[in-house]
């Protein structure tokens, strides 16, 4: 049967073109064998169902990934369905390889390897990104099949001929060449296996031949040691035997047999492909140890099913977020058939989703597409949206009949559902109804909740407050005069304010600190104001050396307030975004831009600067109003500081006269 022949379709480009393939992306020849071993496993498990083929009774499937440090090779074994000679002509001379030619063929003037997703499909032919030379050794099911073996050393001439294989099943053998020996390295190949292998359906055990030779070294010198201590035993035994002291060192053999039973390096039912009814909440957050390796437990999750019209499997979880300044990095994981394809996968799964972590498993994605294909394909876009979709049933569904989960878990959540409702106008309209801010008092109000309760006092304002101890003031008056306010403190919010008054034109949020309403004062005459203010604002001006101060007279019904700040909205939203874009430097410096420097005509202190000519006295007392109102808005400078804490001394020592 001996044959030779040629790779004949481009064969003199292909492989110069399949080595230098990827750089990064070298072990994914490792996935492209392995899934390989698992198909031919598969393809014959599924005759046998048929009934044409005869499982042995004690037939255990399996894929074997073995390395030789030594002799710098990899083996891929799996006792599959095998092949015979026309079957490795058909599908490795030809179809693999033209399957091979056709990949590099249409990617090869790619200019980034980000192009398509996971690499898939390159196949057998991935092998010689990393091997000089590679054999197959393989016989096929059939009955009175001969064994076959194919060698090619990257060439575009192949060796075919019989082989002395003798047992059903694959073996390929790569002969590593000098830039990829890491692959025979166990640590380098056990990682690339869990990478890619976790999940594959067929147990695959791996095998470091090296140290496979040397236990079986120690185990023949411990064997050979220990008939020498039995014969040794034997004699005490027969002079003072003790029955228990038998009993224990057979306990020893046994758990040493355990130790020594190989284990595959995969689970081969992952906790996605079973139904979501048989799930305990335990599976699932083993499963997210597992593979996350995060020890924080996830707050919920989401088991996707589906069949029909596409089948989705996958589970998504939302993971709990320590602090409001840890950087929400989620991790999605993109899987065929069991087979790892790529993480964060963005044209699959929407943006926002990437802040979860999980496993989708879509059989049917097209994959051997570029990835801006893949952008505009009508099918991606329904699995997309169907995960939006369930996304958004579980946390809306969450809020209507287990409310206090949903609060519990809102904190956490917030970021990423704020984050989906700005991305995705779908995703906005399933959750607008079930964004609940924190009040005041400490429980979660709807913004229709909020905006009823204060239909009186605040009609379409919204107060937020940023910083509970930098607004304090403004909290103490809100409360004084039972006015309610929002906590609105993760990053997102600035935007997500914006997001939700483009949508609601009607409602206008204002930081607790942006505005006195009428609330809060008594009416003021309009020229009695306009003569105060002029006075007091050039009382003012003077004495703190600002010329650009604005100050506003207001009678407070809180008399004990002499002055504060108030910061307009619109300056301070757009200071914030100038910033937010390193164009600008803090705003907080003395008569900052928006700043005004309200000051209460109810109050004694205001009153006597008002009605005392310039002395040393009114001068310290302008100063130390304007640093105490600006004080309990946000912190000083540190010049500043150094003088009101010298003005406060000064002060307190007049006391003492
Ligand atoms: N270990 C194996 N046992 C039996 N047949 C195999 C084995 N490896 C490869 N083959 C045969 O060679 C064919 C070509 O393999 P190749 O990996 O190039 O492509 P593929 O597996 O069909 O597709 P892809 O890898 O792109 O998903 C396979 O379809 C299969 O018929």
């Amino acid at each position: 049967m001996a044959k030779q022949g040629s790779l004949s379709i481009n064969s003199e480009n292909i492989f110069p073109i399949i080595k230098k393939w990827l750089y990064s992306d070298h072990d994914i020849f490792i996935r492209e064998l392995v899934s390989n071993g698992c198909d031919a496993v598969t393809k014959l498990k599924k005759l046998a169902v048929m009934g044409e083929f005869e499982e042995a009774d004690d037939e255990k499937y399996k894929v074997e990934v073995r390395i030789n440090p030594t002799d710098k090779t990899l083996t891929f074994i799996d006792n599959g369905i095998g092949m015979t000679e026309e079957e490795v002509d058909e599908y490795i001379n030809q179809i693999a390889f033209s399957g091979a030619a056709a990949f590099m063929e249409q990617y090869k003037d790619k200019a980034s390897d980000e192009q398509i997703i996971g690499h898939f499909g390159l196949g057998f032919y991935s092998a010689f990104m990393v091997a000089d030379k590679v054999t197959i050794d393989t016989l096929s099911y059939k009955e009175g099949a001969a064994p076959v073996h194919w060698e090619c050393d990257g060439g575009t001439e192949f060796d075919m001929e019989e082989g002395d294989k003798t047992e059903r099943g694959t073996v390929i053998t790569l002969y590593l060449n000098d830039d990829s020996y890491e692959f025979c390295n166990e640590f380098r190949c056990r990682e690339v296996l869990d990478k890619y292998c976790s999940f594959m359906p067929v147990e695959i055990y791996f095998v470091n031949e090296e140290e496979e030779e040397k236990k079986a070294e120690e185990a023949a010198k411990k064997s050979a040691e220990e008939k020498v201590i039995d014969v040794e035993a034997k004699d005490a035994d027969s002079k003072d035997a003790d029955p228990e002291e038998d009993g224990d060192s057979e306990v020893t053999l046994e758990e040493d047999e355990e130790e020594d039973t190989p284990k595959p390096i995969n689970q081969i039912h992952p906790l996605w492909t079973k139904h979501p009814n048989d799930c305990t909440d335990e599976e699932y957050k083993e499963f997210y140890r597992d593979v996350f390796h995060d020890y924080k437990e996830p707050l919920f999750w989401i088991h996707l099913n589906m069949d029909y019209p596409f089948n989705l499997k996958g589970i998504l979880y939302f993971p709990k977020i320590n602090t409001k300044y840890d950087t929400i990095e989620g991790k999605i994981k993109l899987y065929n058939n069991q087979v790892f394809i790529a993480d964060n996968i963005k044209e699959v799964i929407p943006e926002y989703l990437l802040l979860l972590k999980g496993c989708i498993d879509c059989p049917d994605l097209p994959l051997n597409v570029s990835r801006s294909a893949l952008q505009n394909d009508g099918f991606v876009k329904k699995i997309s949206n169907y995960i939006t979709k369930k996304v958004a049933e579980k946390l809306s569904g969450m809020c209507k009949t287990d409310r206090e989960n949903y609060e519990k878990y809102w904190d956490d959540i917030s970021p990423f559902i704020k984050f989906g409702c700005i991305r995705d106008e779908k995703f906005n309209d399933k959750m607008k109804d079930y964004i609940i801010f924190k009040n005041m008092e400490g429980k979660y109000v709807t913004l229709p909740d909020y905006l009823e309760a204060g239909k009186e006092k605040y009609e379409n304002n919204v107060f937020y407050i940023t910083d509970e101890v930098a607004q304090s003031q403004y909290i103490n008056m809100f409360k004084e005069q039972e006015m309610d306010a929002i906590y609105l403190t993760h990053q997102i919010d600035t935007t997500f304010i914006t997001h939700l008054e483009q949508r609601n034109p009607e409602v206008k949020f204002l930081r607790i600190d942006s505005e006195l309403t009428d609330n809060f004062k008594e009416a003021i005459d309009e020229n009695e104001e306009k003569e105060l203010t002029e006075k007091l604002s050039e009382k003012f001006k003077k004495a703190t050396g600002v010329e650009n101060l604005i100050v506003k007279v207001e009678k407070l019904k809180n008399a004990d307030t002499p002055s504060m700040i108030t910061v307009s909205e619109q300056t301070r939203r757009m200071s914030e975004m100038m910033e937010m874009y390193g164009m600008s430097n803090s705003s907080t410096g003395l008569g900052a831009e928006g700043e005004t420097l309200v000051l209460n005509m109810n109050n004694d202190l205001v009153q006597y600067v008002l009605n005392n000519d310039e002395s040393e006295n009114t001068t310290t007392i302008c100063q130390q109003l304007y640093d105490l109102a600006r004080l309990a808005n946000h912190p000083l400078k540190p010049e500043e500081m150094t003088a009101f804490v010298a003005r406060s001394n000064k002060i307190l020592a007049i006391l003492t006269k």
